[in-house]
């Protein structure tokens, strides 16, 4: 790993990685087993590290995003089957064969230019139903049957799955849900009328999968709560399962100055100090991902809360302290002090938006150090 230098780090705690897969493994049958999706480098949480350790926990499948992610794990010497769940052109299909990659397709003319092409290696591929989530896949059972036409006799390509994506698996209100599962059955029973030989079936994302462990397919696909993190307010409060939050993000105090009533801080000299204020300083600024709307939020000193004060800058931010604290005291910005913790959930609500985005937003600039025990 590169030299770190400045006191900013991510700690990705691997041991909760393994932990959170075999609460899942406990509540799915048999059958079922888990997919680990380490697309966005692990949802920021380094993805050769996560994936080696998923399947160290008993993860059998991998699933990324683009064709690139695939290639950089099996440049790492990882030998899994590797799912892309993106579109990736025809034109690169060889190489995915070639590094025995499975892709996802769900056009007809897709099939039409990879038949065209010469493949030297056999290429699997998983097709993707659109049963509500209007993203990618198709629709109707006429498509269905117009692309497995195209599929009958081609040498070199083999359909080695069928899958689809839920919207809202994670809310309150399961009607919708229940559509896309009635749409999911009625395509798979004319599926099955057409195409004989056996095919991976996976349908289920964490919510899902949390939620429904019963009727779960073939394989789960499990990203946010392999991670430590619920999908949603109401899954976390249903709390069907257990789980331990990876990632943690820390720095150091840098600098310490007592301020009196009536000096600022920052740019824009925004914060004011009502009374004598000691302020400190910290490396995290919003070309790390820390951006300016977290001014405001509480991080952890000395096992205590203190807010970010003014504007938060591109490489520093500074923190309204209760006293004074040496160079070099540690400060969290997300997780544990003490009996303190600064939770993703708490972020996320701060920035109004999803504990998805947060691992995602933190940039590379920040290091990711992987303990496990
Ligand atoms: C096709 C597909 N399957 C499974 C998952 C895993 O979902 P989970 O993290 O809720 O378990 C995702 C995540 N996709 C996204 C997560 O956030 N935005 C997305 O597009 C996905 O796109």
């Amino acid at each position: 790993a590169d030299a770190i230098y400045r006191d900013t780090w991510a700690d990705i705690n691997l041991d909760a990685i393994a932990y959170n897969v075999e609460q899942i493994k406990q509540k799915l049958p048999q059958h079922s087993n888990v997919m680990a999706v380490v697309k966005a480098d692990a949802y920021g949480h380094g993805g050769v590290e996560v994936a080696r350790k998923a399947l160290e926990a008993g993860a059998s499948m991998l699933a990324v995003a683009l064709l690139e992610e695939a290639l950089l794990l099996r440049n790492a010497n990882i030998k899994a089957p590797i799912l892309v769940f993106g579109r990736v052109s025809p034109k690169d299909t060889p190489i995915a064969a070639e590094q025995d990659i499975t892709l996802t397709f769900f056009q007809k003319d897709w099939i039409r230019e990879v038949k065209d092409l010469t493949l030297t290696h056999p290429l699997k591929l998983h097709m993707k139903w659109d049963t509500g989530m209007g993203r990618v896949g198709i629709r109707t059972a006429d498509e269905l049957k117009e692309i497995v036409d195209e599929l009958y006799g081609v040498q070199r390509i083999s359909l080695t799955g069928i899958y689809t994506h839920f919207a809202t698996a994670d809310e309150p209100d399961l009607s919708y849900f229940e559509v896309q599962k009635t749409r999911f059955e009625q395509l798979l029973h004319v599926f099955n009328t057409i195409w004989k030989e056996s095919v991976i079936i996976h349908v289920g994302n964490s919510a899902a999968s949390i939620r429904f462990p019963e009727n779960m397919y073939h394989y789960i696909r499990f990203g946010i709560a392999m991670y430590g993190l619920y999908p949603s307010e109401i899954v976390k409060r249903e709390r069907e399962i257990d789980l331990k939050p990876a990632f943690s993000l820390n720095s150091q105090l840098i600098h310490v100055k007592k301020i009196a009533s009536g000096e600022s801080v920052s740019y824009g000299a925004t914060h004011v100090a009502s009374k004598d204020e000691w302020i400190g300083t910290i490396p995290i600024g919003y070309a790390d991902g820390w951006i300016r709307k977290l001014q405001g939020i509480d991080v952890l000193i000395d096992g205590k809360r203190m807010p970010v004060v003014g504007r938060i800058c591109m490489d520093q931010t500074m923190i309204k302290m209760d006293g004074e604290y040496p160079i070099g005291t540690k400060v969290t910005l997300i997780g544990k002090q003490e009996n303190e913790e600064i939770e993703i959930d708490e972020i996320a609500a701060h920035l109004e938006t999803i504990n998805y985005e947060i691992p995602c937003m933190i940039t590379n600039r920040v290091p990711r150090l992987h303990k496990e025990k």
